[in-house]
């Protein structure tokens, strides 16, 4: 079993389009290791970012982490498969207003069960203790969007995936939040031996990844 992404002869092409909107032959990423993806608008990068997330499927190919073909996976296979094995995190954070904190860490606890477990509360304590936010109990709508980026890191890291996306995590904050998000992300990655795939127009995040590519035209071009 190979650990990490691997990625085969990728296909999406939509309902109705003459076209394909991208094809990727290959693309492999170890664990620990991290990619930044950048590419002009209307590229296809949040398109990826769902077939690399098994949100979205595609036409063809092969999307595989650690071994295991999420592509061919059923719906609710892959549900589960996302559920457990990877980190997500996005522009607008994705938190739920009218919880706090520690709450929002907790929600992938929460699929399948009625009540998380002393470990998983230990773990998102201690999570968000790590990306600095020593207020557990706040409601993240009174937070900063830093601080509810830092609350949506520490969300994603909750069950220790092997796979961490991340959809222009810095877009929507300040300089200074940006480069603490960014040295959060790339140090999570690290710490967890997460491969780490970045979607991002942000050249100091892009810079701090191991490796860059560009989407353009229909095609992943790394350099
Ligand atoms: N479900 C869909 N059905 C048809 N076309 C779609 C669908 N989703 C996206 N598209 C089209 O595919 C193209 C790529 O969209 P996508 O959102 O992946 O681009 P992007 O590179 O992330 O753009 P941006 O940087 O502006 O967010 C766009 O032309 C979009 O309109």
């Amino acid at each position: 079993m190979s650990a990490g992404l691997s990625v085969d002869g990728l296909r999406v092409r939509f309902r109705g389009e003459a076209a394909d909107l991208f094809t990727i032959d290959t693309l492999t990423l170890a664990p620990g290791a991290s990619l930044g993806i950048r590419g002009p608008s209307g590229a296809g990068k949040t398109t990826l970012f769902n077939c690399l997330a098994g949100i979205e499927t595609p036409q063809a190919g092969r999307v595989a982490w650690q071994g295991e073909d999420i592509a061919a996976l059923p719906e609710g296979a892959r549900d589960r498969w996302r559920r457990r094995a990877v980190g997500l995190v996005f522009q607008d954070f994705h938190l739920v207003d009218g919880l706090d904190a520690l709450a929002n860490v907790l929600l992938p606890a929460h699929f399948g069960r009625w009540r998380p477990a002393a470990d998983e509360r230990e773990r998102a304590a201690t999570l968000l203790r790590r990306v600095g936010i020593t207020s557990p109990r706040r409601e993240v709508a009174l937070m900063s969007r830093g601080e509810r980026q830092r609350v949506a890191i520490a969300r994603a890291l909750l069950h220790r995936p092997p796979a961490l996306l991340a959809d222009e995590p810095t877009a929507s904050l300040d300089p200074e939040h940006r480069a603490e998000v960014a040295t959060l992300l790339t140090e999570a990655a690290r710490e967890t031996g997460a491969s780490l795939v970045v979607f991002s127009h942000d050249l100091e995040l892009l810079a701090r990844l191991d490796r860059g590519a560009e989407l353009r035209d229909g095609r992943l071009t790394e350099a």
